[in-house]
């Protein structure tokens, strides 16, 4: 009989629900290290693939696409859909889910909680904070443009995350302060957003008066964090600013990814969230007020 290490035995089983640019990315990760996850998707494909700087990882699949095929619950899943997607991609969550799944959220945004909860079991969602840049290329392969890495708040929740990316290439980060780092991040995306409008790549905010739109619009969205709880100083807008004119100028983002091949785009979650907080709060949202409808009509239409 074929004797069972002890790790095999206790060793969680994974999912990745999304296997788009992100959801590669953390696949590639496990695998490398030999905890391939089960891959669970819209479109079948027989395996994926991951480009990093120094080494191209080959992920096994099948990509499944029937929740009814997969035969059984999982420990962790990253949920790697688009925020636009999660309604579609509940059914996966019913059948991989047991009572103490962890569905961890691989999506930008602060609002991971209220769209994911009500698909999971009670206590089991677990938002991250995703920090590297990965782009979808033409032959389906993703391209990994920075380092992995996420942030998770410190939770106890958070164990099973760190366990099985424990010495992979997706560093994990605890922060007691979790409101912080997520609303810092959500600036980022927010910025990101005039790529979308504008239909250009990092290499943009090197004029000065996208640059000087970016940081008012920065601050803008710093009040509203800021009434939300995060604590962020001053520096932060300037920060995000340089941050971004220091990417190679024919960077991308996501929601100018979903732009360019014509998808919904994630308005709501990156950019329309500070004018709803702020208006909740009585903040002014000048900018959001311009950038918003732009973002939404691009992304929903009609026309
Ligand atoms: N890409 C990036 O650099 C970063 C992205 N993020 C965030 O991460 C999240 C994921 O983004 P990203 O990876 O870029 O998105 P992608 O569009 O690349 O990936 C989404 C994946 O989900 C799949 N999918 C769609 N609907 C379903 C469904 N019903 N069931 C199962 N799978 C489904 C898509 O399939 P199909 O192939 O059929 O479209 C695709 O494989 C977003 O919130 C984004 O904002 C955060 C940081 C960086
Ligand atoms: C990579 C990054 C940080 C750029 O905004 C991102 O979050 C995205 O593309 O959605």
């Amino acid at each position: 009989m074929a004797q069972t290490s002890p790790e095999q035995s206790v060793r969680p089983r994974v999912a990745i629900v999304g296997p788009g640019a992100i959801g590669t990315t953390v696949a590639a990760a496990l695998h490398a290290v030999g905890r391939t996850p089960l891959l669970c998707g819209r479109t079948a494909r027989d395996g994926l693939e991951l480009s990093t700087a120094d080494a191209v990882i080959e992920v096994p699949g099948p990509v499944h696409t029937d929740p009814a095929d997969i035969g059984g619950t999982v420990d962790l899943v990253f949920l790697a859909v688009k925020a636009t997607q999660v309604d579609a991609a509940a059914p996966w969550l019913a059948a991989l889910c047991h009572s103490g799944t962890v569905v961890c959220v691989l999506q930008n945004g602060v609002e991971q909680l209220a769209a994911v909860g009500p698909h999971a079991p009670a206590g089991a969602v677990l938002p991250a904070v995703v920090w590297f840049p990965a782009e979808t290329q033409q032959n389906g392969s993703v391209r990994l443009r920075g380092p992995a890495r996420l942030t998770l708040p410190n939770l106890p929740a958070a164990r099973i995350v760190v366990d099985v990316l424990d010495g992979t290439l997706c560093a994990v980060e605890l922060a007691p302060d979790f409101t912080s780092v997520a609303w810092r991040k959500l600036l980022q995306n927010a910025m990101a957003g005039l790529m979308a409008l504008t239909g250009r790549r990092a290499g943009m905010f090197g004029r000065d008066d996208i640059a000087e739109l970016s940081l008012d619009y920065l601050r803008e969205c710093l009040a509203v964090a800021r009434a939300e709880g995060a604590v962020l100083g001053d520096e932060v807008p300037r920060q995000i600013l340089e941050a971004f004119q220091a990417f190679p100028p024919d960077q991308g983002t996501s929601i100018l990814a979903d732009r360019e091949a014509g998808r919904p785009l994630e308005w709501s979650i990156r950019n329309d969230v500070v004018r709803r907080r702020g208006r909740a709060r009585g903040i002014p949202t000048p900018i959001s007020d311009i950038v918003v409808p732009l973002l939404a009509a691009a992304s929903d239409g009609p026309g």
